[in-house]
């Protein structure tokens, strides 16, 4: 096959994309780069558009200037404001409008069509909703009312998290969204789930002979997914405040990491199918049965003053945007169990938080010991064997396995195979966000959530947020810049594990202190 045949597989098809929210944060972090390294690599050929939408007035100048600073500050692609970067630019329009206004969507379809037109793009829709879920249901509707879902193309609505606050509020989004686009038109954005090491764990899983087979509750012990920030809340604070860590990341992105983990092998590589077994692996959350179950087994904490690295960090209560006496939670940790026939008594210990000491994505697959009446387990304290998946800052794979030491009389000791993805030269992996525009704008939904999951994920988590409200002695304290409240390591101490050390964290910190 030649180099432009793939080209043209990957080539997205014409079509306009509209991103509501367009002088939003997401739009220039996130939103704008990715289009524009789509572009440079030759995935978005010339028949597309790009129509920003959010109220204050722009200029097509002014919106262009905006796009160019936020490539240039946040693309992984470096650019000038030369003719190459122009040609591109021309593709951008802005529409000054609010979400409640019909009339002007109508308005915002003689732009398209115009648009359409000059770049001979068939009436395919992209519809990116980077704004807050309040306004969605609105903007489906207007969407309708305003003309714009009569084109020839097809339609898709691509909307961000959260999906609602609770099963019962995601569940009247879902029907007002699903009023207007079906199932199948409705891409729910989980960032995590384009990362380039999250969509590897089906590749590590399923085809490699030596995990595959080890791959159940015979062989592995537990498995241990971070997801740690050095960040506080930032902006964000009104948001955050309001959400807490579990519904920010434990509902969608942990429950979305452990179903990649923890899923059967799919029948065949196709969207429904592998999702489908996603979302057997939520129904199978061994739910919390009451407030008691909660408290044994899920640990949360907030922030208070400390300091990482020399600099003094404030409290999560003295936050711009934050009740100084919230209660809402910065870190959760839970132990869940899959029970089905794989993963029967296998204890998956996931965590999250803010102000934690470093920034890290990782899961660690702790595999069982080699029997102890050998005579290698009777002689020496063998080290247990991890597999470690790094998705985040750094992106690669790590083994931990026992061999002898070099020169000695078969002493054994932990030897480690390190392969770092993200250190090798000329690797440079697509942002989450960029591989996920690219696979919505191509109909491929496999790194999407469908609404069974989002609605089963949604059941998992309400136990707990309905444990913690009827709770009055609110989240465990935390120093910023510490690894969260000491309980989460006692609830590994309790089953006799402890947290592996992730990338970056120093070997004699605080875990390893609590676990001694
Ligand atoms: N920022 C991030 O990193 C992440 C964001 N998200 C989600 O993405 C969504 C957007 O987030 P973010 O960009 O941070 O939010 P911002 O508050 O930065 O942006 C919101 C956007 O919505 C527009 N807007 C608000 N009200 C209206 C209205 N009535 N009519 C038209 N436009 C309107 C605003 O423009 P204007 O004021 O000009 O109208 C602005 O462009 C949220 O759902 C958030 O939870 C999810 C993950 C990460
Ligand atoms: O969705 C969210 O994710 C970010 C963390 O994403 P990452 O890709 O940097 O790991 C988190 O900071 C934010 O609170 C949350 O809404």
């Amino acid at each position: 096959m030649t180099e432009n045949h793939d080209l043209e597989l990957l080539q997205t098809p014409g079509a306009v994309f509209f991103i509501f929210g367009a002088t939003g944060d997401l739009a220039k972090r996130k939103l704008f780069p990715a289009i524009y390294s789509l572009y440079r690599e030759g995935k978005l050929a010339e028949d597309f558009a790009v129509i920003g939408v959010a109220r204050r007035p722009r200029t097509q100048e002014e919106f262009r200037e905006d796009v160019f600073h936020s490539i240039q500050e946040f693309c992984r692609y470096k650019t000038e404001n030369d003719d190459r970067f122009r040609a591109f630019a021309e593709h951008f329009e802005y529409k000054s409008l609010d979400i409640n206004n019909v009339d002007g969507f109508r308005e915002l379809n003689d732009q398209t069509v115009a648009l359409e037109e000059r770049y001979h793009i068939p009436g395919n829709r992209l519809f990116y909703l980077a704004l807050a879920p309040e306004l969605f249901g609105s903007v489906s509707s207007n969407l309708q009312k305003g003309g714009m879902l009569n084109s020839a193309g097809w339609k898709r609505l691509v909307i961000e998290k959260p999906f609602g606050y609770d099963l019962k509020s995601a569940e009247e989004l879902n029907e007002q969204i699903r009023q207007v686009f079906k199932e199948e038109e409705i891409y729910r954005i989980d960032h995590y789930l384009g990362k380039e090491m999250v969509q590897n764990i089906e590749v590590i899983r399923f085809a490699n002979a030596f995990f595959e087979p080890l791959w159940n509750n015979k062989h592995i012990a537990n498995v241990q997914i971070t997801l740690s920030e050095t960040v506080g809340v930032e902006e964000r604070g009104g948001y955050y405040d309001h959400a807490g860590a579990l519904r920010d990341m434990g509902q969608n992105h942990m429950l979305q990491m452990l179903t990649m983990i923890a899923m059967e092998p799919p029948s065949r590589l196709l969207p429904e199918d592998i999702r489908d077994e996603k979302v057997k692996v939520l129904r199978s959350l061994r739910p919390y049965a009451n407030a008691e179950e909660v408290k044994k087994n899920v640990v949360r904490g907030q922030y208070v003053q400390g300091s990482s690295r020399g600099k003094d960090l404030p409290a999560y209560r003295d936050e711009e945007k934050v009740d100084p006496e919230s209660n809402t939670e910065t870190y959760y940790m839970a132990r869940v169990f899959v029970d089905n026939f794989r993963w029967a008594g296998v204890p998956f210990y996931i965590r999250t938080g803010k102000r934690l000491p470093v920034k890290t994505t990782e899961v660690v697959v702790e595999f069982k010991g080699m029997p102890n009446n050998v005579y290698l387990g009777k002689k020496y304290k063998l080290e247990p064997n991890l597999l470690v998946i790094r998705v985040n800052p750094m992106e690669g794979i790590y083994v931990k396995i026992n061999a002898k030491r070099p020169g000695s009389e078969s002493e054994i000791e932990p030897l480690a195979m390190d392969f770092c993805q993200s250190c090798m030269v000329g690797i440079n992996s697509p942002e989450a966000y960029e591989r996920l525009l690219h696979d919505a704008a191509r109909g491929d939904s496999t790194y999407f959530t469908r609404w069974d999951e989002v609605a089963t994920a949604w059941s998992f988590v309400d136990r707990i947020a309905e444990a913690w409200k009827q709770d009055p002695e609110g989240p465990l304290q935390y120093p910023a810049g510490s690894w969260g409240p000491k309980e989460a390591d006692q609830l590994l101490a309790e089953d006799g594990f402890h947290w592996w050390p992730v990338n970056g964290q120093e070997e004699d910190d605080v875990v390893w202190e609590v676990n001694k």
